[in-house]
């Protein structure tokens, strides 16, 4: 693999440097530990198979043995997938400020922007409209800049949005560029900026009276004709007649903005607005995301085709206008460019709390293993925040597959407006609900089809085909955006990752045979996202297993001081030892790593538990699954609670109970163990491992039993889910103890 060098790269002509490569200083004690650890883990597993065959005389410790072996089993396979992101890892930094220096500003590439939304009132129009505004007021040149909505929720709401967006657009640019202010996203910049002038004054207001518009149109569900000032306007909402629904209707595209002919108020030029729906009918599929941004890759090829695609969701906004230099400075990189699909920017959330209660940072995800995959072939797809090489959708680099028609192609030039009769009636049939049929998109061109998770799917299938990505990761962030802020939220987005990324393990493209088979250590790392699920099985065993069998007087670990005692503390303060280390290296704290861990486990005994049911029976064709759009918007009591961290419950979701199992169970285990103790009866030296074990449990399911004994708000356990829980963990304990343990 050749050891990985501090490299520079500099362009061959000028010698001025764009960006720069190191690797990260604990290399190379990550693979001493590896070795260590390693060695570690297969005495553990020796000792379990041994206990299997030659000790285990009754059914009893033989199941105990077995399960002991096959989650220790699953822990050590993605403990060694874990491996694969700390073997070499990089740092990466670049020179935005050279760019000048190589390229001038009219010779950049043109960039259209893709924003997807899917639900108005899941996704507030009027989040989704700074979202676009933060973009447009891009430092890039306006007239190389488009930006496309696409609105699955094909809702007149935000088309309308959009329209109020346009007029704005003329003041809010020219004002971003005038004040050279660098939080660009309207309410953002109003709700932090305090030095106030009439200008900024007459802006705000502006911006304010739009707002309430707006957001009266969704309250009332109705686009009142005052609110109409052209007919060019009310033309367009006439397409949503009496038969059109969410599930069926035709395209509706809008031009709101045209670049080269709509100015700001100073006179320069605006980018281009457009507003898509692809047409949609009940017959037909519709994939998603997936389908929602391959129709916008074909749309924006007609438009303005331009060689630069960003992806953004409905709630990221720029939270730095420079973004697109630097990007710049890897494509424009003679080293990297030719072989580049994307550079992905770490997905950062605002309004987080302190502590990150339901640790939606993914620091491991969006920070910690991109850097490992960086030394590698690059950071899978976040889904949003990536800018891509539009030709990396067409083939692999060096083989071309060209689309059906030749407009798609990505070195088409555009050479009539967009408003024109026959681009606009071209931009129309590519987006038709049935155009894809008997074509390549969704399989080797475009995003890739086949999974919830579209943005993994699409990413890992690019690196398989030889592309490379970038980490890019600028001090100030590049984009912030929603986290989920309760726990059913938080739980379904994890079930519905958990269902995708099902589909990519259990397809014919596994990553652990397809994948590793064509990228080696890259296969390892998206493995080890495809079988995260399957870390449910682990977790709940040692969530049950040990603390049933404790029940039942049955010690299932070492006694303290024997040699295997020593081994179970290393393995298990070695991984968490590990584990807080970089996350506290990449700027945690330990609060935050706490509730990471937590929710590790939680999500091991719900999300994970659910997302795998779901999956088995759609696989036997029981069922079937969509995606379910994460809410943004937040009631005020909520948002109070998310604050002081309270954890949220509130509805009786099944999702719940298992948490809850454990929670009742280990309580019961740990005073059963500490009472045998106190009477005399069972020594310390035999159960302190166990009694370890319950003890963390419980001191992780803490904010449970608040939630069950101690609140009375709106957001505790329901008692629904405590009553279901306390009979299942006792119907669990009476068959295990009364059956197997006896
Ligand atoms: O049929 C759909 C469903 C969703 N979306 C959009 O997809 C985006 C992501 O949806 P969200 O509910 O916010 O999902 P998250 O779980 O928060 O998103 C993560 O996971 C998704 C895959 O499950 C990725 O697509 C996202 O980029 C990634 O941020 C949003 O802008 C939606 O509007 C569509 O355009 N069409
Ligand atoms: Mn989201």
């Amino acid at each position: 693999m050749g050891g990985l060098r501090e490299s520079t790269t500099t362009s061959t002509v000028t010698a001025i440097t764009l960006n720069t490569v190191k690797p990260l200083r604990r290399t190379t004690l990550n693979r001493l530990f590896a070795v260590v650890y390693m060695c570690a883990i297969f005495t553990l597993l020796y000792h379990h198979a041994q206990t299997l065959l030659f000790q285990s005389k009754t059914l009893l410790s033989f199941s105990v043995s077995l399960s002991l072996l096959v989650a220790d089993m699953i822990l050590a396979f993605m403990w060694s997938t874990t491996q694969s992101f700390r073997m070499r890892p990089v740092h990466r930094r670049e020179y935005p400020e050279n760019l000048k220096k190589v390229t001038k500003r009219d010779e950049f590439p043109g960039l259209d922007v893709f924003i997807c939304t899917a639900d108005p009132y899941k996704e507030p129009p009027m989040g989704v409209v700074n979202t676009a505004l933060s973009v447009m007021a891009y430092d890039y040149p306006t007239e190389k800049m488009s930006v496309y909505i696409s609105d699955d929720g094909s809702s007149a709401f935000t088309l309308f949005a959009f329209m109020e967006a346009a007029k704005f657009a003329s003041h809010w640019l020219s004002f971003c560029r005038k004040k050279d202010i660098m939080e660009r996203n309207p309410e953002a910049y109003f709700a932090s900026n305090h030095s106030w002038n009439s200008e900024t004054e007459k802006i705000k207001m502006m911006y304010k009276s739009m707002k309430v518009r707006v957001e009266h149109v969704v309250e009332t569900g109705k686009v009142s004709d005052e609110y109409i000032t052209s007919d060019q306007e009310r033309e367009a909402f006439h397409k949503w007649t009496d038969r059109f629904t969410r599930q069926d209707h035709p395209t509706i595209i809008q031009v709101l903005l045209e670049s080269n002919k709509d100015k700001d108020i100073t006179g320069n030029y605006l980018p281009n607005l457009v507003y898509v729906s692809r047409e949609k009918s009940k017959t037909s599929h519709h994939y998603f995301k997936a389908g929602a941004l391959n129709a916008l890759l074909r749309v924006s090829a007609t438009m303005s085709n331009a060689p630069i695609v960003l992806t953004l969701d409905c709630d990221m906004y720029s939270n730095d206008p420079e973004t697109p230099l630097r990007t710049l400075c890897y494509v424009s990189d003679p080293d990297i460019g030719p072989n580049l699909a994307y550079v992905q920017f770490p997905q950062r959330f605002r309004g987080i709390n302190k502590n990150d209660i339901y640790a939606s940072e993914f620091k491991h995800m969006f920070a910690l293993n991109p850097k490992g995959l960086d030394g590698l072939r690059g950071p899978d797809y976040f889904g949003t925040g990536a800018f891509f090489c539009r030709r990396a959708f067409f083939g692999d680099p060096s083989t071309f597959i060209a689309p059906e028609i030749v407009e798609l192609s990505p070195d088409h030039a555009v050479e009539e407006p967009i408003k024109s009769p026959s681009i606009l009636s071209l931009a129309h049939r590519v987006a038709g609900c049935n155009y894809e049929n008997q074509t390549k998109w969704g399989s080797k061109i475009g995003f890739r089809y086949g999974s919830l998770v579209e943005d993994y799917f699409t990413g890992y299938k690019l690196h398989c085909e030889g592309w490379r990505s970038i980490f890019c990761h600028p001090e100030r962030p590049a984009f912030y955006g929603d986290a989920p802020t309760n726990m059913l939220d938080m739980l379904n987005q994890s079930k519905r990752w958990t269902i995708g990324l099902l589909e990519v393990a259990f397809s014919k493209y596994s990553p652990v045979t397809f994948g590793i088979r064509s990228m080696g250590l890259m296969g390892l790392c998206y493995s080890h996202y495809a079988f995260e699920p399957s870390l449910s099985i682990p977790i709940t065993v040692y969530a049950f297993l040990p603390q049933l069998a404790l029940l039942g007087g049955v010690t299932s670990f070492p006694k303290v001081l024997e040699p295997l005692f020593f081994l179970y503390c290393f393995l298990f303060l070695g991984a968490y030892g590990q584990d807080f280390l970089e996350f506290v290296l990449e700027g945690g704290t330990f609060g935050k790593w706490w509730n990471d861990q937590r929710i590790w486990m939680i999500r091991g005994l719900s999300s994970y538990v659910f997302g795998l049911t779901e999956y088995l029976l759609m696989s036997l064709g029981i069922s079937a699954f969509g995606f379910n759009v994460t809410n943004k918007v937040v009631g005020d009591e909520l948002s109070k609670r998310y604050d002081q961290e309270i954890f949220e419950f509130g509805v009786p979701s099944p999702m719940f109970v298992p948490m809850t199992m454990a929670a009742i169970l280990n309580f019961f285990s740990f005073s059963w163990g500490f009472s045998q103790i106190i009477r005399g009866v069972g020594d310390l030296q035999g159960l302190f491992l166990e009694m370890l074990l319950s003890g963390f449990v419980m001191v992780n399911c803490w904010p449970i039993y608040e939630a069950i004994v101690l609140r009375s708000d709106k957001g505790k356990l329901p008692a629904k889910v405590t009553v279901i829980a306390t009979f299942l963990a006792w119907a669990l304990y009476y068959t295990t103890t009364s059956l197997i343990f006896k």
